[in-house]
């Protein structure tokens, strides 16, 4: 009997060069080919300026660049001064918006600027045309694909602040505020001008949504001083000032505002001295009387006449809402409104000098103002929105919703750009680090079957007894 060859058989070479070149074809695809996009060019950027009424807000965003539809991480916001302080100068206004915009071109990678699209949107108070084709002009000298500005609707700046389905917004400004919420009691047809309507995610959305113009925080105490001085008084005791407060003020400024317009009086002096009285209650009063409840030509109304379906769902509120309750230590909306109450009447009657004691750094005209701003909230919540001592505890206060900032930026950049999905997205694709695994584990597997293959056929192979021909 002749001892088998130690040699290998061709066939078992064979497998074995395949498994080979199959484990490296794999991995060398899965890492080479699908490698991810240089650091630089991962992601993709949109840059929204908030034009507001006391100062303008930039927001970059970032989302990965495979993805349009995982838009929504703010990564970077700051703060530039407001463009309708230079309605008389509208060459400022495009150069205030300079540091901001530099600050933006060194976030966002250069190799990205061509084509990141640049929005500009002006809410409420906002309606000065020149300022605005200052801005624009200004605005086309960056890297950026500028996308033009413009000034938002009631609706629109109401509607973009709103992001989920269950959560209506509440917003709060200097000029205006809006309030939005799905409400199964609501289609639009008490009243259309209200209604905006989303398909979202493959679901139809009746959006309520109303912007009240003038009852922004700014504006609404400007109407609280106008109902104090309409017959010309040269002194006036107000009680949304803390005791001690002093100031002198002029009429041309204070109604140097459309929100006023026809309510100065006729032979005015030039000043007046505001005088704080720090009582809460009176403040209170005060504030009621900016609101109109007698005439609602509707099943129900807010107020000023303005339909509003009956309240649904939780709610989150932002903005000077967040400012002004955080400042005063009432974010937790757990606190029952007798609480908020008594919190308000005990800090409205803190005297003013050692109010700016306790606080030396909080800028002076936000510290002198906090008093009314809690109480136009709460009044504005419960006597202008109807929220109850109940309802109170379904409203969450934030300053981000989902990570974003939050507000009607984010909305307004994914509608212009196209990038607000309509029907439910496919089972998302396989992220880069999952495709990887996958490929390398395949290859793996592959291999190691095949090589037990060649393994097993080159035993067979030498354990065979050879037959003698
Ligand atoms: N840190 C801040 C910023 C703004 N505010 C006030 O919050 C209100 C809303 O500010 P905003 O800039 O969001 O208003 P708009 O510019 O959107 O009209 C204004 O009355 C500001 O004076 C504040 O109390 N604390
Ligand atoms: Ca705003």
């Amino acid at each position: 009997m002749k001892e088998a060859s130690p040699g290998y058989r061709p066939v078992t070479v064979f497998v074995a060069g395949i498994a080979v070149i199959a484990l490296v074809a794999l991995v060398t695809v899965a890492v080479v080919q699908n490698k991810p996009l240089p650091k630089s060019t991962r992601y993709r950027y949109g840059i929204v300026l908030d034009a507001g009424s006391s100062h303008t807000a930039l927001y970059v965003y970032k989302w990965p660049a495979e993805k349009d539809n995982n838009t929504g991480r703010v990564t970077q916001t700051e703060s530039c001064p407001g463009i309708s302080s230079y309605a008389s100068n509208p060459q400022g206004a495009g150069d205030s918006l300079r540091e901001c915009m530099l600050k933006a071109a060194k976030w966002v990678p250069s190799s990205r600027h061509g084509e990141t699209p640049l929005y500009l949107g002006a809410t409420a108070g906002m309606r000065l045309l020149n300022v605005l084709s200052a801005v624009e002009g200004a605005l086309h000298s960056y890297p950026f694909s500028f996308r033009g500005a413009r000034i938002l609707s009631g609706p629109e700046e109401g509607s973009f602040g709103w992001g989920q389905a269950t959560t209506g917004a509440l917003d709060l400004g200097g000029a205006s505020t809006q309030i939005s919420f799905v409400s199964a009691h609501f289609n639009g047809s008490q009243s259309p001008g209200n209604l905006m309507t989303f398909r979202l995610y493959g679901n139809d959305y009746d959006l309520y949504t109303h912007s009240f113009l003038c009852y922004g925080k700014d504006q609404a105490l400007r109407q609280t001083l106008a109902r104090q001085t309409q017959s010309g008084q040269s002194s006036v005791s107000d009680p949304c000032f803390h005791p001690g407060y002093i100031r002198v003020r002029e009429y041309s400024d204070l109604y140097n505002t459309p929100c006023l317009a026809d309510l100065a009086p006729r032979t005015p002096p030039t000043n007046f001295t505001l005088l704080g009285t720090g009582n809460f209650q009176g403040c209170q009063e005060l504030i009621k009387s900016i609101f109109n409840f007698t005439q609602c030509r509707y099943s129900r109304c807010s107020f000023n006449g303005v339909y509003q379906p009956q309240l649904q769902g939780s709610f989150e509120a932002f903005s000077a809402y967040n400012y002004v309750l955080d400042f005063l230590n009432l974010t937790d909306t757990s606190v029952s409104l007798e609480d908020v109450k008594a919190r308000l009447r005990e800090y409205c009657a803190t005297p003013w000098s050692l109010l700016q004691k306790q606080h030396p750094t909080t800028k002076r005209k936000y510290l002198a103002e906090y008093c009314f701003g809690g109480t136009y909230i709460l009044t504005l919540l419960t006597e202008g929105f109807n929220f109850t001592a109940d309802t109170y505890k379904d409203i969450t206060v934030v300053r981000q919703i989902k990570g974003s900032d939050a507000g009607w930026t984010l909305g307004y950049m994914l509608n212009l750009t196209n990038m607000i999905p309509a029907e439910a997205q496919d089972t998302p694709p396989l992220p880069y680090a999952g495709y990887v695994s996958v490929m390398v584990v395949t290859a793996v597997v592959l291999a190691l079957i095949l090589l037990f293959l060649a393994y097993r056929l080159q035993r067979t192979h030498c354990s065979k007894p050879h037959k003698i021909v």
